[in-house]
């Protein structure tokens, strides 16, 4: 199967590229290949005959970097530089002409211009030449046959193809010089931008090729621009109707004149990465990946928007016929309309350097009606056009919804929009000052909305088993439909990303500002600190998007002023807060006491050992382990709080019941309850109340009780036989009695603290969020 190579000017840059795509040509015995100019030729040309047509010395030192990099690289392949030589002062002497004359028009330009194709395909020849006989050069413009409009000149396809089928020898390796043709007279012309694609695409036409396969910088089309959407997919598959909806919004990875000739042959362009070529790229073609409904967004940037309003005068059929038929002649392409019928009013986009005489011509083609205010016109300046494209644009339900409601959050206003029934695209114009922003919310609302982005704050002992859990079942969470992400983790001071960059923060604003720049669609920042501070700060993130999900006690014992603040917060912004493990650490003790309230149970009383910490301390000191070293077991397991004067306060178990007593509609602050403190208990002291309960048959239990309004919480000698006593390790064991649990209370117990059972009632509730939000 005959397949037509171009290899364009990003992936020309230097010796490296050239041997790169040498060993490609010769691997594939490839027969006809198409090459652009060396990267960034063309307009270092265009700007030699602008300095040189305006006298300006300054071309002089163009055209020595020009030659310097052409005769480097020729030295780097170790090819003989006498030819390239030779083109190069054809080159000054055009030069020097332009500057002479002070003058150029297009047919000069294209002279000139034409030559960084000859210069890269004499390069690559020469190079090939060295070890083959079988390679050919050609010069496009003695077989691609044009009219005379310089610099985008039409070509005349007959006697291109007669050219052509005479100078090409597919038996042998054929290097052509890509975007250059010439007219009748003979004169130099060019395609227009991009017109290596084209000349790609016209051999392919001619030669009847299988396959035309463009190579790029890129793998192939993604569905954004990679620059600006960090995480935009490659499409493996494009219908060539796709594509040209992309093309003509403003994808530039390979252009609407070229897709024409391959379109009418259907000769399938496949776009592939040189530095990449494992990567099998995308393929345009008559099919498309009925998966994947939509395929990508794209922007046209610099466009102006006229809004002309006729206010129902004159008819509307007549009234749109003359605006088109006033922007027609004058020459001006419209790249969108946007039409109320109701109002007679239309929108209309235009290129920002064609405004002006835009404007004019409609002025003058309305100016009684202007004077008479019947039709009053308006412009924006600096619009963006942003397209989504796709064969299930039109009956895709719900697209328009996920699209604008996102953009509606952003506060991202919509100047005009366009769809039509059976179109493949819908377009809009947005302020050219919002269209990143526009571009990621779009794409991440499309492509990324079933990822749930995870932020974690705080890597010590919780936070990593969090960390490690989200990673090591990811596949299974995977398989489930939930995609839990980890964009970042933080100690005190650093963020890390996954790419293995960090950045030092030292506001909570530096990391917002840094994530919400992405735009994802769904954020939760999981807390696992024990920080007052950054829980001051949860409604700044809540305000930027995140939902939190956290261990952390401080957001739900804050003064119930803050409190029922932060509430609001998140009811305003439609956001959640998650905390199982707030108590229990993954016990199902907050979602089991919510499902109670939910059904419209009464809970009487919450009973229980709350802290895993103490728990342990008093499940070890029958061993006859003094009661300072347990503590520091406890700590050196991770069982206490970050600082366990916390735990031996009782200040912990104290936030636990706050937070339950608030659950069950207790408005009551922690300088409310009542709770024993431990942390000036001596070892002896401790010991002799072990001994003295020992002795009656019973056990000692730190335990916290909720009950009639109030909360609190102290060391009881319990029956040896009571369910209390049978705690063993962290234990917490948590007893509720309800109105419908009355007779025997619902019981909870098991293990209490810990890095592992912690990490399990935080990634619990991420995959409660992520069952809402996905
Ligand atoms: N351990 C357990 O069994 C349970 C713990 N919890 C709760 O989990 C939370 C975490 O506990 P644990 O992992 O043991 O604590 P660690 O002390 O092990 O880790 C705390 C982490 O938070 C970071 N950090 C501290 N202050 C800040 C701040 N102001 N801003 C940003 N990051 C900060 C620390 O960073 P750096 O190292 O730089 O200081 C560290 O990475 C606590 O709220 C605790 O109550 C809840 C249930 C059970
Ligand atoms: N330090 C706490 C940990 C869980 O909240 C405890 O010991 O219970």
């Amino acid at each position: 199967m005959l397949e037509i190579y171009k290899f364009g000017g990003s992936i020309l840059k230097n010796a490296d590229d050239i041997r790169k795509i040498a060993d490609i040509i010769i691997k594939d015995g490839n027969k006809i290949n198409i090459f652009s100019a060396l990267h960034g030729v063309t307009d270092g040309l265009i700007k030699i005959a602008e300095y040189a047509s305006k006298k300006d010395v300054k071309y002089i030192s163009e055209i020595d970097s020009l030659r310097d990099y052409h005769l480097k690289i020729c030295s780097d392949l170790g090819v003989d530089n006498k030819e390239i030589g030779e083109i190069l002062i054809r080159v000054k002497d055009i030069s020097e002409y332009l500057y002479k004359e002070g003058f150029y028009d297009l047919s000069l330009l294209d002279l000139i211009v034409g030559y960084g194709e000859i210069l890269s395909s004499n390069i690559v020849y020469l190079f090939l030449a060295k070890d083959s006989s079988n390679i050919e050069l050609i010069d496009a413009k003695n077989c691609i046959r044009t009219d005379s409009t310089f610099t985008s000149a039409k070509v005349d396809f007959e006697a291109t193809s007669s050219l052509c089928k005479n100078l090409v020898n597919i038996g042998k390796i054929n290097i052509i010089t890509g975007f250059i043709a010439s007219d009748g007279e003979g004169r130099p012309t060019t395609l227009g931008r991009n017109g290596s694609d084209y000349t790609a695409a016209l051999l392919g036409k001619i030669f009847s090729a299988g396959k035309i396969v463009i190579w790029k910088d890129v793998d192939g089309v993604f569905t954004a621009n990679p620059k600006i959407v960090s995480n935009a997919i490659q499409i493996s598959k494009i219908s060539y109707k796709e594509m040209s909806e992309l093309s003509y919004f403003g994808n530039k990875v390979v252009s609407l004149m070229a897709l024409s000739p391959a379109i009418s042959d259907d000769i399938p362009i496949c776009i592939r990465g040189l530095y990449n070529i494992t990567n099998e790229g995308t393929l345009i073609s008559s099919k498309t990946d009925e998966e994947m409904g939509i395929k990508g967004i794209t922007a046209i940037e610099d466009v102006s928007l006229i809004n002309i309003n006729s206010f129902n005068i004159l008819g509307i059929g007549e009234f749109l016929k003359q605006v088109f038929s006033a922007i027609n002649k004058a020459n001006i392409n419209i790249i969108m309309i946007s039409q109320s019928s109701s109002e007679s009013s239309i929108s209309i986009c235009v290129r920002s350097d064609e405004i002006n005489e835009a404007i004019r011509v409609i002025n003058s083609e309305f100016t009684k009606e202007i004077r008479e205010n019947i039709i009053s016109i308006d412009v924006k300046n600096n619009q963006s056009i942003v397209a989504v494209a796709g064969f299930k644009i039109a009956n895709q339900s719900g697209l328009s919804g996920k699209i604008f409601s996102n953009l509606g959050l952003a506060n991202i206003n919509i100047n005009a929009i366009s769809q039509g029934l059976c179109a493949m695209s819908i377009s809009f114009a947005v302020d050219s000052s919002a269209l990143n922003l526009c571009v990621k919310l779009i794409h991440n609302s499309i492509f990324e909305n079933k990822c749930v982005n995870c932020l974690i704050i705080g890597n010590g002992v919780v936070g990593s088993s969090v960390i490690k859990m989200i990673n090591s079942q990811r596949q299974y969470f995977l398989e489930k439909g939930i995609d839990l992400r980890i964009i970042g983790y933080a100690n005190s001071k650093e963020v890390f990303l996954p790419s293995g960059e960090s950045f030092k923060y030292s506001s909570y604003d530096e990391i917002i500002s840094w994530f919400s720049k992405e735009a994802l669609i769904h954020y939760v920042l999981i807390d696992c600190t024990s920080s007052d501070d950054l829980v001051a700060n949860y409604r700044k993130f809540i305000d930027h998007g995140f939902n939190i999900v956290t261990p952390n006690k401080k957001a739900n014992t804050l003064n119930f002023d803050e409190f029922e603040k932060l509430q609001n917060c998140l009811k305003v912004n439609k956001k959640y807060m998650f905390y199982e493990a707030n108590v229990g650490a993954g016990l199902p003790i907050i979602s089991t006491i919510k499902d109670l309230i939910d059904c419209g149970d009464e809970i009487v009383k919450i009973e229980g050992i709350f802290s895993g910490t103490l728990s342990y301390i008093f499940n070890n000191l029958s061993n006859g382990v003094k009661f300072s070293d347990i503590v520091k077991m406890a700590k050196e397991n991770g069982f206490t709080e970050p600082d366990p004067r916390d735990d031996l306060c009782g200040m912990d178990v104290a936030r636990k019941l706050l937070i339950l007593a608030r659950m069950i509609g207790y408005r009551i602050n922690l300088s409310d309850l009542k709770i024993q403190n431990l942390v000036d208990a001596t070892d002896e002291q401790i010991f002799e109340m072990f001994d003295s309960a020992n002795k009656e048959n019973k056990t000692l239990r730190y335990v916290g009780l909720i009950e009639d309004g109030k909360a609190s919480a102290k060391i009881i000698a319990v029956d040896n036989d009571s369910p209390l006593a049978s705690t063993k390790h962290t234990d917490n064991i948590i007893s509720i009695t309800t109105k419908f649990y009355n007779k025997t209370p619902l019981v909870i117990r098991g293990a209490g603290a810990g890095a592992d059972v912690t990490a399990i009632g935080v990634v619990s509730d991420l995959i409660k969020l992520a069952n809402i939000l996905l």
